[in-house]
């Protein structure tokens, strides 16, 4: 997963996007549970508000489902307070009278405005006719306060009736699901698909009985609303906080972790950390900082080290074949360019092979030493030396004039001679011969085309008897045919001896 991840992401995004995982589970999880808390307050404060609302009828309710006493529940002043009471919608009783075993039904719809009976029968409805009958015909026979108080009978029974009928048809009519059982120990439930909160509150008859209300809960679900809607802005406002703080934390640390990179990338000999800000932090980048420092260190010096190890020629202290190869042509090239005269000498030892064979190749490598010596004497100062090869060195120099050139071959060549180095016994003392160009400013030739020259005037110098010069301007016989002719012809400077 993580090396998926690093290849996916860099740090950076890496940090940010887990940081702000993080932080979006924690403020979700946080909104979450105070949406939860305060919702189900609201709810507990709504259901008990509703239940305190109906417990104070639950006595009468009772004692009048005891009694059947239809009269006492559906009176007007019943219904006048049931519709004041805030959001109630609906209302159900349902018990049984504690007297005749008989069912009690009643119901309150605030939209219907009525209290109807929910128990009645086609036989009630036949039983309060046949009693209105009566009643009508004993109406027709009687006179004075009699038929004053028949006359009261008749019009109550016939309000009875017509009370029976309109519960019937109700019966019928009206329908409220009611989700709450009487055996449900939840006292209320809210249903959010009807936005209503239904209440249960047992009855406290003998019998026993169950009184079901409905209230509005629109409100209630308005006010969830509100609450949602203030703890998203809330999480949206956090996170976005979040975001800024994991941002700058991470630019925090990711920026110093650029910056040494980029320090990284430069020429190591070239790397400066001294100039590193991060050096001076207390935390683990600081640490980074400063060991990456100290290693940056460690390997310059070590390069240093090694360079100049594969600059010097072990043997002699001269310039080495590393050292001539990166700076012999930019000599070269920096000569020409300031217009001076550019001196090349190479010097070889004469008949060293045959010096190895008589006095051993340790004696040889002395004799090489004090030969190097020899030439590290004669050179003036801005001169470079190099031992190029076995018994091979190399000269060059940067003149005003080609006499330069020669002064400083001949003083070359006599300071190894003046050493005055026993040889095998044919061959006296140790000698070099030696090859030199010098070359004109404005002259355009390469560094290798010089150095063949030389090398070729060395050959001649040996062929020609050894322990001599053999000198020349650069002459570019094949290309400039006059050159022969403008120059000064080879010289050679043989020993005095
Ligand atoms: N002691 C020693 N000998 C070396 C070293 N490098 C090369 N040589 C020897 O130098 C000798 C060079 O021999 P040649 O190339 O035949 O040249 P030479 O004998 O000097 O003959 P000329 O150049 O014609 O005068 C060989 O014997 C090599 O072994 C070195 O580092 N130490």
């Amino acid at each position: 997963m993580n090396k998926f991840a690093s290849k996916l992401l860099s740090v950076n995004q890496m940090l940010f996007f887990s940081h702000l995982f993080l932080v979006m589970v924690i403020i979700i999880g946080m909104s979450f549970s105070r949406y939860e808390s305060e919702w189900n307050t609201r709810v507990e404060s709504a259901g008990l508000i509703a239940q305190q609302s109906l417990s104070s009828m639950i006595n009468d309710i009772s004692l009048s489902v005891a009694g059947r006493n239809y009269t006492k529940l559906t009176m007007p002043s019943q219904l006048n307070h049931l519709q004041g009471i805030e959001n109630l919608l609906f209302m159900e009783i349902r018990g049984q009278s504690d007297y005749s075993g008989l069912p009690v039904g009643v119901r309150f719809s605030h939209d219907e405005d009525i209290i109807w009976r929910t128990d009645v029968s086609a036989e009630d409805i036949i039983r309060a006719k046949q009693t209105l009958h009566g009643l009508s015909q004993s109406l027709v026979d009687s006179s004075g306060d009699k038929r004053v108080k028949l006359q009261y009978l008749f019009n109550k029974s016939s309000e009875d009736l017509r009370m029976l009928e309109r519960s019937m048809v109700l019966k019928n009519e009206t329908r409220f699901e009611v989700r709450l059982a009487s055996d449900d120990d939840h006292p209320f439930v809210l249903v959010p698909k009807t936005q209503s909160l239904q209440i249960h509150i047992p009855l406290v008859n003998k019998s026993g009985g169950s009184l079901f209300a409905v209230f509005d809960a629109s409100a209630l679900y308005q006010l969830r609303s509100d609450i949602v809607r203030s703890l998203a802005v809330e999480a949206v406002v956090a996170i976005l906080v979040s975001i800024l703080i994991i941002l700058s934390v991470t630019y925090w640390i990711v920026k110093p972790i650029r910056r040494m990179a980029s320090y990284m990338s430069q020429d190591i000999e070239k790397m400066n950390f001294s100039t590193l800000p991060e050096l001076d932090r207390r935390d683990e980048i600081g640490s980074l900082a400063r060991m990456l420092k100290m290693l940056a260190e460690k390997v310059q010096a070590q390069l240093k080290e090694l360079r100049h190890k594969s600059d010097t020629d072990a043997l002699t202290g001269l310039g080495g074949r590393h050292s001539y190869n990166t700076s012999a042509e930019v000599f070269y090239r920096h000569t020409m360019a300031s217009k001076r005269y550019f001196g090349l000498i190479i010097c070889d030892i004469d008949n060293f092979k045959l010096f190895n064979d008589n006095f051993g190749h340790s004696r040889g490598d002395e004799v090489l030493k004090i030969v190097a010596d020899a030439i590290n004497s004669a050179l003036l100062g801005d001169e470079l030396a190099f031992r190029i090869g076995g018994e091979e060195f190399v000269v060059m120099a940067s003149c005003c004039h080609c006499d330069e050139v020669h002064r400083l071959a001949e003083r070359v060549r006599n300071h190894v001679a003046n050493r005055n180095l026993p040889h095998a016994r044919q061959m006296g003392t140790v000698t070099i011969s030696v090859g030199a160009v010098c070359v004109s400013p404005g002259q355009s030739v390469s560094y290798r085309e010089v150095f063949e020259q030389a090398d070729s005037l060395l050959y001649d110098a040996k062929t020609a008897g050894k322990n001599r010069i053999r000198l020349c301007r650069f002459s570019d016989r094949n290309n400039d045919p006059s050159a022969l002719f403008e120059m000064p012809i080879c010289k050679e400077f043989a020993s005095r001896k």
